[in-house]
């Protein structure tokens, strides 16, 4: 199984604030990983070095075996952000637009579409449900709706992995299940990585086959299985307030 992303006892400051201390974290292919943990506990900083947008002082990341720096292979890691999902409700593009215009990551920005794209665009929809809405205009869709929609424009350019940052903000609880089974299906089926960044206990669902809970440094990575077993003592220690965990119909732990 190959290492996509390795990051030995990596540390970083923002001035004086140390934003991330001694993080060692491996992503293997296939793994659908969750990172938790509270707010200002480093989950953008770890996602922006990942990414190769921060630069640690101590230890190094390696990407698909190359050290970050080195790594020109930008298409291979899809990024979906927080904040795509709010748009003006008058904001014009259609479903298949806002789709199409990720292959300007593998393009470049003007080049001409490929004469295959709107094929690739239906593939991408279909892989995330949304075939139906490919003629509506972006703005008319829910928030989850229109993650969706981002994480088919990330899929066009036929990563291997797809970090998320925050995907289920906006999406209300009878969603969310769906939204997951998307996330598995992905994952399972279509062999896709996927990082799932968080600040919500709640994210740890049965999806997902690893976690790692962060805050400054990772205090716990396993697989999620693992962490069910660990007790709400240990949790409450490194995330630093109360966490309250209740058994789900699936008898795994929700929250
Ligand atoms: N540009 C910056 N300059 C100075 N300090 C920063 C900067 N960005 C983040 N920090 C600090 O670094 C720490 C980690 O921040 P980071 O944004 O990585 O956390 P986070 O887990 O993503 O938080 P949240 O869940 O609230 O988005 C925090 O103490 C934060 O205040």
């Amino acid at each position: 199984m190959e290492k996509y992303i390795e990051m030995n006892h990596v540390s970083f400051y923002y001035d004086k604030t140390e934003a991330l201390q001694d993080v060692s974290l491996t992503v293997n292919e296939g793994d659908f990983l969750a990172i938790i943990g509270p707010n200002g506990s480093g989950k953008s900083t770890l996602m922006k070095i990942i990414l190769g947008l921060l630069k640690p002082m101590k230890g190094d990341v390696r990407l698909f075996g190359k050290p970050v720096e080195e790594f020109r292979d930008r298409a291979c890691i899809g990024y979906v952000s927080q904040k795509s999902n709010s748009f003006n409700s008058g904001f014009p593009a259609t479903v298949y637009e806002v789709v199409r215009s990720g292959l300007a990551k593998k393009t470049g920005l003007f080049a001409k579409y490929p004469s295959d794209a709107s094929d690739q665009v239906k593939e991408a929809l279909i892989s995330v449900g949304m075939q139906a809405y490919s003629d509506r205009p972006i703005s008319a869709l829910s928030g989850g709706q229109q993650q969706r929609v981002f994480i088919a424009r990330a899929l066009i350019s036929k990563p291997k992995i797809l970090l998320l940052d925050e995907p289920t903000v906006g999406i209300d609880q009878q969603n969310m299940q769906s939204f997951y089974r998307m996330l598995t299906h992905l994952n399972k089926h279509h062999g896709i990585t996927i990082i799932l960044i968080t600040h919500d206990v709640d994210a740890v669902s049965k999806s997902i086959s690893h976690v790692a809970c962060l805050n400054r440094t990772i205090h716990f990575h396993g697989y999620q299985k693992e962490m069910e077993s660990l007790s709400d003592e240990q949790l409450e220690a490194w995330y630093g307030h109360p966490v309250r965990r209740v058994k789900h119909e699936g008898g795994h732990v929700h929250d």
